[in-house]
């Protein structure tokens, strides 16, 4: 009897995090099945390419996505490995995000050589993030302090902290973890300091949504609790009609058959900072966010926004 080998192709970017990312669902996936081959198919995306620019400036959703999306469309890859937190709450015909596995710590890193904490930074200390909702929140907690954009990946981002051009910079706990840098996080940001990107954390699976072969390989790779998490999230974003660079922190919680999921909309200059929270039952995590968004929008989420997107 000849024994047949499934082949599954990751499409993945180039920078050290998707590549970790691609290889840790490589293998998973030859760790479920021993008749699965499993290749890594990299390329370079317009958000990789123009480097230059404040990701604010350049909007476009999915800037990190399309062309990933396109080698499954076009048939040179069957999956596209993805951070949750970068994926549009959209997806092009004919594709889906079938899997999501288990999430690392969703938290913000405070990463600094010289100063232990947010709370220890003197007065105008110089700060690197990119991220409208990180520079929301830390102008809240900290107006005094001097935030400049930040841009690269995460051993970019590091390298320009050590050069000396910050006093600190916030990056994704989770990236340093999974790139196995854990020592560089000098403090993390607790949820009520700085509330998370939707999905933050968390790595989704992608594919052709009549492939059925690809989708029974991944089943194992699920994981139910972060999957009502980041749908709540997700849902909450999706219904702001915020794509992943905005000032909009979603962060959800499993307690036995209820979700709590926490939201977060603020002016760029810290000026205004909504929040409202839902709980609710596991079965209706999407509803949650529903909820939850047009909660935040009656307080005037949407004017926030329209500001944000007018000034991009
Ligand atoms: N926007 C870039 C990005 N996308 C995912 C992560 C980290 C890992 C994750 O959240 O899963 C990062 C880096 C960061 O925000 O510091």
């Amino acid at each position: 009897m000849t024994q047949t080998t499934k082949l599954v192709r990751i499409a993945t970017r180039k920078s050290a995090l998707a590549l970790w990312q691609a290889e840790f669902v490589k293998a998973q996936l030859e760790h479920f099945h021993d008749d699965v081959t499993v290749e890594l198919v990299p390329m370079s995306t317009q958000g990789d390419i123009i480097l230059d620019t404040p990701l604010a400036k350049i909007g476009g959703k999915g800037l990190f996505v399309k062309e990933l999306e396109q080698a499954m469309l076009d048939g040179r890859a069957d999956i596209a490995v993805h951070s949750m937190k970068d994926v549009p709450v959209e997806f092009p015909e004919g594709l889906a995000l079938h899997t999501i596995c288990e999430r690392e710590d969703p938290r913000d890193a405070f990463v600094s050589n010289n100063y232990k904490s947010l709370d220890e930074l003197p007065q105008g200390a110089i700060v690197g993030t990119s991220s409208l909702r990180r520079q929301c929140q830390i102008r809240e907690a900290r107006p005094d302090l001097d935030i400049r954009d930040l841009r690269g990946n995460v051993n970019t981002r590091l390298a320009k902290l050590d050069d000396g051009q910050y006093d600190a910079i916030i990056l994704a706990a989770a990236g340093l973890i999974r790139l196995e840098m854990p020592e560089r996080i000098t403090a993390f940001i607790e949820p009520e300091v700085s509330l998370p990107a939707n999905g933050q954390g968390a790595v989704g699976i992608e594919c052709r949504i009549d492939d059925e072969v690809t989708k029974a390989l991944l089943a194992p790779l699920e994981h139910n609790e972060t999957r009502i998490r980041v749908n709540a999230e997700r849902a909450m974003n999706r219904r702001l009609e915020g794509g992943c660079q905005v000032p909009i922190g979603a962060f959800a919680l499993v307690d036995g058959e209820q979700v709590h999921l926490r939201g977060l909309v603020g002016a760029i200059d810290g000026s205004q900072m909504l929040r409202d929270e839902v709980t609710g039952p596991v079965a209706d995590a999407e509803q949650l966010g529903i909820t939850l968004a047009e909660k935040l929008l009656e307080q005037g989420a949407d004017k926030i926004l329209a500001e944000v997107y007018r000034d991009a």
